[in-house]
């Protein structure tokens, strides 16, 4: 008897955090494995291969199926990696849990870390905030177009398309790459919301928002909505140099964050504390525009 019907794209990591999630609700709810079906669902940025994310119209292209899935109630939650999910959503639709946070760290891939790259090294990337931190902390490097999955980004690495490539830790580790060397979140934070898996439902269902409820790691909803209120404030879309990273300690929340000009050369950064996420969140990104260039202000639309 199928119980529950998650869809998800069909990459490799996407399959993998679908399973995680798919363990969780059986675990939560006594079900066995086989009574939540996992439904595949194909999405234009699967499709897409050739261009930067940001080129060819931003998040939504990772979300706009399911949406419409959960929509049409063919599916009755869908998985994303909460990186990958736009700052606004739907009012159809809500997010209902996140799971543990995993590492939030990026790796290299073909050097032992960024100061270690050799001169003028060309690395692979189509991420705004990888490229930006890369050439702030070191001006002399090539950032070449580097797009698919992990395995694809893994394969033109290994083909010699670049010396080095930057991964999230989180996918690398959920896949079971045990590749490259972590960097330090204090010298490249990570992306707003890198490292979660969260659960999406139609906002208008009560039980299915229950059922995902059970599993739901309230740190990590708690961390991660602190950093996309940020984003929010900011007009951040996938073309905008941005990093942030919440903590919880206790009930205080403490968010860091950096916005980047597309070069590099221009950099602000930032912290602020409180209770409330989406007022930190808020409270940052005016900080951090004030103090802002105009080279950066301009990659935001507040
Ligand atoms: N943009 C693609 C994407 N979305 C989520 C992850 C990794 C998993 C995560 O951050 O939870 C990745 C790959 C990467 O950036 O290396």
């Amino acid at each position: 008897m199928i119980r529950f019907r998650l869809g998800t794209r069909g990459s490799p990591l996407a399959r993998t955090q679908a399973a995680m999630v798919r363990d969780a609700l059986c675990a939560a709810h006594g079900w066995h494995a086989d009574e939540v079906e996992t439904v595949i669902i194909r999405t234009t940025g699967d499709r897409i291969q050739d261009r930067a994310l940001a080129e060819i119209g931003g998040k939504a292209l990772w979300t706009k199926e399911l949406d419409r899935a959960i929509e049409a109630r063919e599916i009755d939650a869908a998985v994303h990696s909460m990186k990958d999910v736009e700052t606004i959503r739907p009012a159809m639709i809500a997010i209902a849990a996140m799971l543990p946070r995993a590492d939030v760290r990026d790796r290299l891939i073909g050097a032992d870390s960024v100061a270690a790259l050799r001169q003028r090294a060309i690395v692979g990337t189509s991420s705004p905030r990888r490229r930006a931190q890369l050439l702030r902390l070191r001006p002399d490097l090539t950032v070449v177009l580097f797009r698919g999955n992990v395995d694809t980004r893994l394969a033109k690495l290994a083909a010699g398309e670049a010396d080095a490539t930057l991964l999230a830790a989180a996918g690398l580790d959920r896949l079971g790459r045990e590749v490259g060397h972590a960097i330090p979140t204090d010298l490249m934070l990570p992306a707003p919301a890198q490292g979660a898996v969260g659960i999406e439902v139609r906002a208008d269902d009560e039980s299915a928002a229950m059922i995902v409820g059970a599993i739901d790691y309230p740190a990590t909803s708690a961390c991660v909505l602190t950093e996309r209120a940020l984003l929010a404030a900011l007009g951040a879309d996938c073309h905008s140099p941005v990093a942030a990273l919440a903590s919880l300690a206790g009930e205080m929340l403490t968010l860091r964050a950096e916005l980047l000009s597309e070069d590099g050369t221009e950099q602000v950064e930032g912290h602020a504390e409180g209770t409330d996420g989406a007022e930190i969140g808020a409270r940052l990104a005016q900080d951090l525009l004030t103090r802002a260039p105009a080279a950066i202000r301009k990659l935001f639309c507040p």
